[in-house]
């Protein structure tokens, strides 16, 4: 979709900024680019909709040579977002969204309609923002409003330079888990800029790790922070990347331990008797409805009397995690209620459950795989799934 090819950028002082760039983002994949500041990522967004020129070098968008598009046209097809969203402040929020589908020559009914479907779409309520001034609203909603407008003409590539590079750490992170749940949907082709390499990795699905005006790494967030391919990166993604790692390894059906599963309406003797034969401490208890209830430990079942059910003695669990979730997900479940696995659930359905020893392992075998060239992060969890 977006091709750089052996691009150079030399500012008329002389400045190298981008140094024999070559890297190409599929269609509907969003790539971020990171580095320390003056590295050059800045430079590199900008040629892509012709605000800077290369000094040497092309890039083709969907097969084309852009120098030869006009840049007008040309940033009609690419929606553009920065830091200082830079919206007119005398305009209302749902005029300052309709902006561009205006410039491109809608009628205004059809702009505003737009911008307030637009609005909608990250969480703005356009009855209550569209008329107010960019001054009446946050930094979090302001930089919504800029993703908005961005959107607003529907260009199938988005540029994106440090755009939630405003607001605190906490809305920050609701602004990307949110913008990452609208990608899932729009899919349009993105290259974001950031300084921040947990960004990075949260928001990509491939990573170009700048060094000086050149990309040193060009790969998954998984392999980046497992295998760093120089000291350099290596020390860019910081000496705990090993707990970075826990958002991007996913859990897979060989981590999981299958325990006895018993159910709440079964009688106390036989389920004791099958967890003895089995030689299991615990069993998994689930509902009626072959829900997850929680679980039973096998004293308290070997104690108890011969009438009565599981019910009567089985304990409620509260941590689960999706499958495909990432082990970072698990952890946090574990700590949250105190528990010392977590089930993992399709649906509704029990798949397996997740204990601290398998969530080490899968972290350990992430990272001898990433080592050996293997990225097995990524594998889906469909077999799991299907099982
Ligand atoms: N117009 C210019 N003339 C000369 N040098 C420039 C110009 N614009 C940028 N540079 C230089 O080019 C290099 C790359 O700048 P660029 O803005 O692309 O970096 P960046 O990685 O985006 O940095 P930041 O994270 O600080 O925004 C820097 O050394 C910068 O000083």
């Amino acid at each position: 979709m977006i091709r750089f090819e052996q691009v150079s950028k030399v500012y008329p002082d002389g400045t190298t900024a981008v140094d024999d760039l070559s890297f190409e983002v599929a269609e509907g994949e969003l790539v971020t680019l990171v580095g320390p500041s003056g590295c050059g990522k800045t430079t590199t967004m900008m040629m892509v909709n012709r605000l800077i020129q290369p000094s040497s070098g092309r890039i083709l968008m969907d097969g084309e040579d852009i120098a030869g598009a006009d840049p007008v046209e040309l940033r009609r097809r690419i929606g553009y977002v920065i830091q200082q969203v830079g919206l007119f402040p005398h305009r209302t929020i749902l005029d300052n969204t309709a902006t561009v589908p205006l410039l491109t020559g809608w009628k205004k009914d059809r702009a505003r309609a737009r911008a307030a479907e637009l609005l909608d779409l990250v969480g703005l309520d356009p009855k209550v923002y569209g008329p107010r001034y960019p001054a009446q609203l946050s930094g979090g909603q302001r930089q919504r409003v800029g993703v908005a407008r961005a959107l607003a003409a529907d260009p199938p590539v988005l540029l994106m330079d440090e755009p939630f590079g405003a607001v605190d750490p906490v809305a920050r992170e609701r602004l990307q888990d949110e913008f990452l749940t609208l990608q899932s949907t729009v899919r349009k082709t993105v290259l974001l800029v950031t300084h921040d390499i947990e960004e990075a990795v949260r928001m990509g699905d491939r990573i170009a790790v700048y060094g000086q005006g050149r990309i040193e790494q060009f790969d998954s967030p998984a392999a980046v922070l497992g295998a760093p391919a120089t000291p350099y990166v290596a020390q860019f993604v910081g000496a705990d990347r090993g707990l970075k790692r826990l958002s991007v390894t996913t859990v897979e059906q060989d981590d999981l331990e299958d325990p006895p599963r018993v159910r709440l309406d079964e009688q106390v003797a036989p389920a004791a008797a099958r967890l003895r034969t089995e030689g299991a401490r615990w069993a998994v208890v689930l509902d009626e409805d072959g829900a997850l209830h929680g679980w039973v430990a096998a004293d308290d079942l070997a104690l108890a009397g011969p009438t009565g059910t599981v019910g009567d003695l089985a304990r409620r669990m509260d941590a689960w995690i999706p499958v495909g979730a990432p082990l970072k997900h698990a952890f946090s479940e574990m700590l949250q209620w105190d528990a010392g696995w977590v089930a993992v659930l399709d649906g509704a359905r029990l798949v397996g459950v997740l204990t601290p020893g398998k969530l080490h392992e899968a972290l350990r075998r992430s990272v001898d795989a990433d080592q050996q060239g293997v990225q097995r992060d990524q594998v889906e969890f469909d077999s799991v799934a299907d099982a």
